[in-house]
């Protein structure tokens, strides 16, 4: 009684949207699914349902506007006051605490504005030549995997390098998570990484007092305990470095690169006129760990699956790094400058994120009522942004399942349309670095190898990508029919690696 009578006025105000039908208690949970690939799939299909718009759900008493609307996502993107995160981001407070990515108010007005300039277009170039020399290092190690018909999961391998270019930019550490895999605390930014997106899509694993009982729960507080350690003392070395004023003296010592760490800038910064205190540098160094490792591996690791799968635009994609780095400069590191005049790789990136977004939903809570696009939007809910479904709207994307990196030459979507990185004042403040990133990597491995699917059947033979997502029912079952096991994104999820990962074979082209 007093959960139906709370809900009443959200119940009589939402019921304006369109939505499914509800049972009392539980709302639509019965409905959603249990594996990451069922609730994907049932969002899709409440989405073609009420004609790719908003549609509501409920969630037991807890209630839920999935936001696909260009005018919905303006107005909520734009918003300097709707920017509190919906409790799916309570996952990473223990890891994270209240970092820029979950923190609220004021906190975040004012660590928005001192962190912004860690990403001047100078520090970014310092930032390239790390991303450069692990590029290198993993190109190496490809080199070692990429012998006959060998196949290897390329995503856990991406993994590892995207580890060692964030730990190096926002600490300023070398963990070289490449080499030393096995190590405590490279396998605790994996487990945790994964453990936060799992729990995302399990109802009761969700809930801070039921996991406790579940039995990786243990494991969860050692893995939780070796990162808080390890990011604390790193920054406890930093601060006696800074102070002892034997920063750059250190020969060969991991404190003695000159370049600016984003721990640097922490370090110089103030809110309020007064430095960060521990907890503070803690929780936004952690965040970026986060925030930049997981991303941009999913970033590369998109690209590179839809390199194997469509060999034309493969072949073009080489065929510009020749151009731009000449054929004598194959081998060597692009600069900033050469990366922004590849054009077609620009393109291709853009495409791989419009199917494949790293970050697929983000979540808000309302505070207070919102009037958005003539509707009432009530106090308590969870406005699910779905970042995912925007790019199969056929209203702006024609013929969405085609990979075709030349539509975004063509047609630009609008603002709104297309937001892989978020947008307005809260959108991804690593955006640049992220693309800087992807491009770097998936520069060096088109100049180096040819991608190639772990079967060859698998190539796509009519420029169709394979993922059944936002299918018709009809057309779904069609292509259900050449679901191989070997494909990643058909048999698991969007965001969770799959029992199979992602299997690709390399021939080496340098
Ligand atoms: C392909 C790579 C990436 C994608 C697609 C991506 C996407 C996003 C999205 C959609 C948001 C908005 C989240 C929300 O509103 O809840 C976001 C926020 C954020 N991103 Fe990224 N991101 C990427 C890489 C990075 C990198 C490399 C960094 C850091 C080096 C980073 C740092 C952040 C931070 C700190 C926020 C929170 C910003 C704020 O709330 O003010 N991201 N990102």
């Amino acid at each position: 009684a007093y959960f139906e009578l709370g809900s009443m006025r959200q119940k009589r105000m939402l019921n304006q949207f369109r939505g499914p039908r509800m049972l009392p208690v539980v709302g639509n949970a019965h409905q959603m699914g249990k594996t990451p690939t069922e609730i994907l799939n049932r969002f899709f299909g409440w989405w073609n349902e009420y004609d790719k718009g908003n549609f509501r759900y409920w969630i037991g008493y807890y209630s839920n506007i999935m936001v696909t609307s260009p005018k919905y996502m303006e107005f909520i993107l734009s918003s300097q006051t709707l920017i509190s995160k919906s409790d799916v981001y309570d996952l990473t407070h223990p890891w994270l605490g209240l970092g820029l990515l979950t923190s609220t108010g004021s906190k975040w007005h004012k660590h928005r504005k001192m962190i912004t300039p860690a990403f001047h277009f100078n520090i970014l170039q310092d930032f390239h030549e790390v991303m450069n020399e692990n590029s290198s290092k993993f190109i190496e190690h490809l080199r070692s995997l990429a012998t006959g018909d060998n196949i290897f999961d390329f995503q856990d391998e991406t993994h590892y390098l995207t580890l060692d270019v964030i730990c190096d930019t926002a600490m300023g550490v070398s963990i070289n998570a490449m080499e030393n895999r096995s190590s405590a605390v490279v396998q605790a930014f994996k487990d945790i990484t994964y453990n936060i997106k799992m729990r995302a899509f399990s109802p009761w694993k969700r809930n801070n007092l039921l996991y406790r009982l579940a039995p990786e729960y243990p494991k969860y507080c050692r893995t939780l305990k070796t990162l808080q350690d390890f990011t604390n003392e790193i920054i406890e070395k930093r601060i006696e470095a800074r102070n002892s004023g034997v920063e750059s003296k250190i020969q060969g010592d991991e404190f003695s690169r000159k370049k600016m760490a984003f721990l640097d800038t922490l370090l110089s910064s103030t809110v309020d006129g007064r430095p960060l205190t521990s907890q503070e540098l803690y929780e936004e160094v952690s965040t970026f760990m986060f925030e930049g490792h997981d991303t941009t591996t999913s970033g590369v690791g998109f690209a590179v699956y839809l390199l194997s799968r469509h060999p034309e635009e493969q072949q073009k994609l080489f065929e510009e790094q020749c151009e731009v780095m000449g054929d004598s400069g194959l081998g060597s590191d692009a600069t900033f400058q050469e990366i922004s005049q590849m054009k077609y790789l620009d393109l291709f990136i853009k495409e791989s994120q419009r199917l494949y977004p790293s970050v697929p939903f983000i979540g808000r809570f309302t505070e207070k009522d919102y009037m958005i696009d003539g509707e009432l939007v009530p106090k308590g809910t969870t406005l699910n942004l779905g970042l995912l479904m925007l790019g199969y709207n056929d209203r702006v994307f024609k013929d969405p399942h085609r990979f075709r990196p030349e539509r975004f030459e063509e047609q630009k979507p609008g603002p709104f349309e297309y937001v892989p990185f978020s947008a307005g004042p809260r959108n991804c403040i690593g955006q640049k670095f992220a693309l800087l990133e992807i491009k770097t990597v998936v520069s060096k491995i088109v100049r180096n190898f040819q991608v190639l699917p772990a079967l060859d059947e698998l190539v796509s033979k009519d420029g169709y990508i394979s993922t059944t997502l936002g299918l018709p029912p009809a057309e779904k079952a069609k292509r259900d029919a050449h679901i191989h096991k070997y494909d990643p994104i058909l048999s698991a999820s969007m965001t969770l690696k799959s029992e199979n990962g992602l299997h690709l074979r390399l021939k080496q082209r340098l």
